[in-house]
């Protein structure tokens, strides 16, 4: 059985074919244009193939709240064009085919989840840490929706108290994501993080934050694991120092037997996302 997945960032569409032991068959990806252009690539891409359902994991926010008529429409983007672009109906109308949807960061963490380094646990968050700070949450199999999707990205952190950044979050100033995201780091130092590699104490603070973004996700959730990506996540030496924050931020409240096996890397060399839009076709067949 061949299904499509598709990867809606907000920079680039990927496409891909595959089926459900995570193989993938054909892959193509393209720049983000306007809904009706980028559509048309997608559209172009799959009508090769014979598909029995496609998933997308979509940049956002987008309408998950399946009780309201806007379900599956993206609400309100700074892309102006695709400010209430009924995604999820666009597709179901272009293929005629059942549509997954869910978010970019639930698809990443079940991508990880199934064929990743969450492949063994039973559930696992999934954190990315780039332009923008997400999270997914996947348990049993499924990921976790509330009324509509959770943005843990936003949660607020203690700011370390030598850190006088205000914080670029356009909304909050100083959430996690507005302290710790790529761009905030390129704004906090004038230099973008590939450029600071050899700056310990910009990974140490990188660190503090992340830490405590990761113990608060621990403490309400639960997962099995934690697995950390994005582009500020190929600074390696960051994972030893958020373990060893971590650890001290928890102060054995909540005992964490091995903490290499607990705060992990991703194991999909970047096709986490798209994989898991593959997977999110699975969502009512309980494989
Ligand atoms: N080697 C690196 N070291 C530190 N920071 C990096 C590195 N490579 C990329 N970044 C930072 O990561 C950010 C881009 O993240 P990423 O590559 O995950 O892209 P993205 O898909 O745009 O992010 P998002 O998932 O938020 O949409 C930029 O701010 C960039 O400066
Ligand atoms: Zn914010």
């Amino acid at each position: 059985m061949l299904v499509g997945g598709i990867e809606a960032g907000g920079t680039k569409f990927v496409c891909a074919v595959g089926d459900q032991t995570g193989k993938i068959i054909a892959k193509t990806s393209f720049p983000t244009e306007g809904p009706d252009e980028t559509f048309q690539e997608v559209k172009r891409f799959f009508a090769d193939y014979s598909l029995e359902a496609i998933g997308i994991g979509s940049f956002g926010p987008v309408d998950l709240d399946k009780t309201r008529a806007t379900y599956g429409t993206i609400l309100n983007t700074p892309k102006l064009k695709w400010k209430n672009c009924d995604v999820l109906n666009r597709l179901k109308t272009d293929f005629q085919l059942p549509v997954y949807l869910d978010t970019d960061v639930n698809a990443a963490a079940l991508g990880e989840y199934k064929y990743g380094a969450g492949k063994d646990a039973g559930s696992c968050l999934y954190i990315t840490v780039g332009t923008g700070i997400g999270a997914g949450f996947v348990k049993d199999g499924k990921t976790y929706i509330g009324k509509n999707h959770p943005e843990m990205g936003h949660i607020l952190v203690q700011q370390r108290e030598d850190d006088k950044f205000a914080g670029n979050c356009a909304y909050h100033g100083s959430c996690l994501e507005g302290l710790a995201s790529g761009p905030a780091i390129e704004k906090r130092y004038g230099k973008k993080g590939n450029l600071l590699a050899d700056q310990q104490d910009v990974w140490e603070l990188e660190a503090y934050y992340l830490a405590q973004a990761i113990m608060n996700y621990y403490l309400i959730l639960s997962p099995e694991r934690v697995i950390i990506g994005g582009g500020v996540m190929k600074q390696e030496q960051l994972y030893p120092l958020i373990q060893e924050k971590v650890l001290e931020l928890m102060n054995r409240y909540v005992a964490i037997e091995n903490i290499e096996d607990f705060i992990v890397a991703p194991n999909l060399q970047d096709e986490q996302g798209i994989k898991g839009a593959i997977a999110l076709t699975l969502r009512d067949k309980g494989v």
